[in-house]
């Protein structure tokens, strides 16, 4: 005892391996309480009780032998056999056996049935421990025996014994437990310094085989043999004296250790139990039926009284020493057991006992009492008080969480006000240099400012020069502006903190400004370093826009936030604020005002040029054994509007594509794939045309090919299918833009060529047969928009003149009312008939013209689904205009003159059908920022600058 008691974590392992043996619930639920029966005599058993015949004895009653198998009610499965208890005798007494020793005031010594319940228990929890463990538990269990439990305790057990477990008597019995606790500790100290010799001698106690058994002796005790050694020696009597006292000085501070754990110990012990007679709760009672409850017990006199629970249940309690008498092996027998049947309702209950009785001659003073009991079962109580213990544990999880994780004030509840910013490190994590950004190297100019800045802060400040705090990088996504941001930080060397906008936006009102506070504190603690907010337009926005219908208060003061962090900064605080977003036109202005974001950074879609770098970059890291040069100006070539985004997007996909093929290297078929697949989607084998419809689709897409052939100023065809791609479009063109050369202005014989051509489908189906599809609606819209642009905008209308009318996504105010009179709108839609009725007409004079050509070439494309230039060239002969850029580098011949105008065209998709929102439906000639998808052309960079 004295061994657990100095060893917390041996009583921690004690109580741990009580649990697990509670746990053992499939093996246990099988063993019976063998609660030993009490040794009453039966003598109460009612006079009129069915004679008991010799022959019946512990068997089941007539016609009841099949309910159990083997087994029935009567019968109990065998007890272990370590406690299975002596049969009791009618005549043996229930009395306690003699007292051997004198008890403490306020003890009571167990009976005889309690100790071998005890011993039962002790057993039961004993499984599977090691060998000292067990030595413990029979040292706890001895004690017991020899001292007693106190009286309010033991009291406490009968009435569990009697009445079964409920949470009042387990909160009392688990109150008494401390003190008997203690005092066992106590005690066992007491006796071990009354008795110094004993643990030396030959014969170890079950404490010291633990000891052993575990991890051997502790220092101290090695210490205390080592000086009872030398006592029984020649050592003198000062020593031992000595020895003692530090002896008992050991002593005392074990049990200071130790009494927390011994209480523990016997509480884990106690729940152990109760949780095991939570996992077996049949153990206790058993469901029989009506019947049997009548043939076993009821007819045979052995029912003392009934209790009605919740009006569906009946307990049946019975006289116990005369069902032990009758039923030696019967469960029945046992104190705490209680057999138990269900009633449809109190009404036939009570008919039935009455019935029963009458039929048995009861006479109505001995009559069975029955009681009403309404109970809660534990069950039910842990399941109406689960929701509530799950908040409150929650609760307390999460104000745990934000206690430990907030560190201080900053937290806010629950650590909401946090910064969720990731913070890169300059060593490991961030390896992006400027060499890996390609392209925008006006960019990369403005922001090596930053980087010196960062790097020798002294330079400028020497000179009185101010720094600038941060910069804005706008432009489309995918250009690059995060890419630029690490590059920064990758280069200066500096830790980076990356946070999106949105982050800052929560449901709660004050978490944005509150994280706001938090990112810039951490940033200062890290000085030198770089903030990254990614779509800053998320918290940005120009407060006037916001407040039109209603605000965002919360978006507001965090944007506040901001601008007074940004403010507050030191200008020797080496903190540089990066901001990236695409909708640089709606930040407040507040955010760009000279000490903030001093420095705004346009990122456009890269150029020509551009676009081969940032191939080369992204090349490099794929197989292939093309002629790099070659390949990478071809691919540039192939994909004007495209993102750095999308050109990473694509190699990538062609390098799937290969190893899809199982390829050596990547080749140039499996990148025009990927770009095909980028620009137009995936091909839609499952979509099946009937030959109706895809004559008229290959007859659409000759048309638009025939146009993009002939016309001057429109773009030289690519590449011509008939396979629907993506969503809805059936038929897919691609044109090249004017060689790849970026151009930046569209003029007007430009735009009608386009209109032009992109009416080339319907102009094809009108004259090829007898009626016309739905296809040709994205040609409309797109021809309808271009041509709009040129009256409301771009002053190619002699009747509207040279005015600008903003349309309403550019402004609020064009959104609710037209920015033009009932007049001049009438004009607007005239004019804009007019310039679309031109293009349809030079289309269709065109077509009308080389109504063979477009023969040709749908038939070509009925029989081979694609066609590309050189099959186009095969079919037509050279194009009659010359190519531009560097198109004949790296698409071969196909014009018959040199070079000869600096234009951007661009491909166009509009195939029949494309009128669903595909990607395929960037299509030519739209004025700029009215583009889908990759920006197809170069040339209206400048108009969108200008919007
Ligand atoms: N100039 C470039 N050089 C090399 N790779 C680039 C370039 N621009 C973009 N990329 C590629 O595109 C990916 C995405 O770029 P990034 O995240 O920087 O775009 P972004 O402009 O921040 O987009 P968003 O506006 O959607 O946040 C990069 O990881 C990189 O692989």
């Amino acid at each position: 005892m004295a061994t657990i008691l100095r060893r917390p974590h041996t009583v921690a392992r004690t109580s741990r391996h009580l649990l697990d043996a509670a746990s053992l619930s499939q093996t246990l639920a099988r063993r019976p309480a063998s609660f030993p029966r009490p040794p009453f005599a039966y003598a109460c058993s009612r006079s009129y009780a069915t004679p008991k015949k010799s022959d019946q004895k512990g068997k089941p009653a007539k016609g009841t032998e099949h309910l159990y198998g083997k087994s029935s009610p009567m019968s109990s499965p065998q007890p272990p056999s370590s406690t299975t208890p002596a049969t009791p005798t009618p005549d043996a007494a229930p009395s306690q056996p003699p007292p051997t020793n004198k008890l403490e005031p306020g003890m009571d010594k167990l009976s005889q049935t309690e100790e071998e319940n005890l011993d039962y228990i002790i057993d039961l929890v004993k499984k599977g421990m090691p060998k000292s463990m067990a030595q413990e538990l029979d040292a706890v269990a001895s004690r017991l025996k020899k001292e007693g439990v106190p009286t309010e305790m033991h009291e406490v057990m009968k009435e569990v014994m009697e009445k079964g477990m409920s949470p009042g008597r387990a909160a009392k019995l688990w109150r008494l437990t401390g003190p008997l606790a203690r005092q066992h500790v106590e005690r066992e100290k007491e006796e071990q310094a009354a008795t110094p010799q004993q643990k030396t001698s030959s014969d170890p106690g079950p404490q010291q085989n633990n000891i052993k058994g575990e991890e051997g002796p502790r220092p101290q005790e090695q210490e205390q043999q080592g000086q009872q050694q030398r006592n029984s020696g020649e050592e003198g009597q000062q020593k031992k004296k000595d020895g003692q006292k530090k002896k008992s000085e050991d002593m005392f501070a074990n049990m200071t250790e130790i009494k927390f754990d011994m209480s523990n110990f016997l509480v884990s012990a106690f729940v152990a139990y109760l949780l095991y007679r939570l996992v077996v709760p049949t153990e206790n009672s058993r469901e029989i039926t009506w019947q049997e409850f009548r043939n076993t017990f009821f007819d045979k006199g052995l029912v003392e009284k009934l209790v009605v629970i919740n009006s569906n249940r009946v307990r049946v309690y019975l006289h116990r020493e005369s069902v032990a008498a009758m039923y030696p092996e019967s469960p029945a027998a046992q104190a705490g057991f209680f057999y138990y049947f269900s009633i449809g309702s109190v009404e036939a209950f009570e008919r039935r006992v009455d019935e029963a009785q009458a039929e048995l001659g009861i006479p109505s003073s001995e009559r069975i009492p029955v009681s009403y009991h309404s109970e809660t079962s534990w069950s039910n109580t842990i399941l109406a008080f689960g929701p509530t213990l799950l908040f409150i544990g929650a609760i307390l999880y999460l104000s745990r969480r934000a206690a430990s994780g907030a560190g201080g004030g900053q937290g806010g509840i629950f650590g909401m006000g946090r910064s969720r910013a990731k913070k890169f490190n300059h060593e490991t994590d961030i390896k992006v240099k400027f060499s890996d950004v390609a392209g925008m190297d006006e960019a990369k100019m403005e922001i090596m400012e930053f980087v010196s800045f960062l790097k020798e802060p002294g330079l400028y400040q020497k000179l009185g020069a101010k720094i600038p705090r941060g910069a804005i990088l706008s432009g489309p996504p995918g250009t690059g502006k995060t890419l630029l941001a690490k590059a920064t930080a990758g280069e200066s060397g500096v830790p980076f903190f990356s946070v999106s906008g949105s982050e800052f936006v929560e449901m709660f009102v004050g978490v944005g400004p509150s994280r706001v506070r938090d990112l810039f504190a951490n940033a200062r603690k890290n000085t030198p370093c770089i903030i990254f907010i990614d779509e800053i337009d998320a918290i940005g926005k120009s407060r006037a826009k916001q407040s039109f219908g209603g605000g965002n208060d919360e978006r507001e003061s965090t944007l506040n936030q901001i601008l007074t962090e940004m403010d507050g900064f030191n200008t020797s605080e080496q903190v540089v604020v990066l901001a990236g977003t695409n909708r640089a036109d709606v930040l407040d202005k507040a955010l760009m005002r000279p000490g903030r974001f001093d420095r705004h950074i346009a990122i456009d879609r890269p150029t020509m040029e551009g676009r081969k770098q940032i191939f080369n970059v992204h090349l490099k890291k794929i197989v292939t054994h093309e002629d790099l040069d070659h390949l990478k100006g071809r691919l540039a070539a192939l994909t004007p509007g495209f993102s750095g985004a999308d050109i990473a997007n694509c190699v990538n996909e062609a390098a799937l594509i290969a190893a899809r093929t199982s390829e050596e290297s990547v080749k140039v078929t499996h990148f025009e794939q990927a770009i095909e697949r980028v620009i137009g989607g995936m091909e839609k084998k499952s979509l099946v045309l009937s030959p109706e419809e895809k004559k008229t689709v290959a007859y659409h897409e000759a048309g638009h090919a025939i146009c993009g052939w002939y016309f001057q100023y429109a773009d030289p065809l690519l590449k011509v299918s008939i396979i629907p791609r993506g969503s809805g479009a059936l038929g897919y063109a691609q044109y090249l833009p004017g060689g790849g050369a970026d151009a930046v202005l569209l003029n007007m014989r430009q735009m009608m060529d386009r209109m032009a051509m992109t009416l080339g489908g319907r102009v094809s189906e009108e004259l090829h047969f007898d009626t016309v599809t739905s296809g040709a609606s994205d040609d409309f819209n797109k021809v309808t928009r271009m041509a709009t642009a040129m009256v409301t905008k771009w002053g190619m209308s002699q009747k509207i003149g040279y005015i600008y009318y903003p349309d309403s996504s550019e402004s609020q105010e064009a959104a609710l009312t037209k920015p033009f009179s009932e007049q001049t709108g009438r004009t607007i839609d005239e004019e804009v008939k007019r310039i679309v009725n031109e293009a349809y007409e030079q289309c269709r004079e065109l077509l009308v013209e080389k109504k063979k050509e477009v023969g040709l070439v749908a038939e070509e494309l009925l029989a081979k689904e694609v066609l590309s230039r050189d099959d186009m060239v095969r079919l037509l002969g050279p194009r009659p205009w010359e190519s531009k850029g560097e198109f004949d580098k790296y698409f071969g011949g196909g014009s018959t003159s040199p070079k000869q105008t600096e234009e951007g065209l661009g491909k166009n998709p509009g195939g029949i059908g494309d009128n669903a929102p595909s990607d395929a439906g960037s299509g030519s000639g739209l004025p700029p920022g009215l583009a889908r998808g990759p920006d197809p052309e170069g040339a209206p960079s400048l108009y969108r600058r200008e919007q």
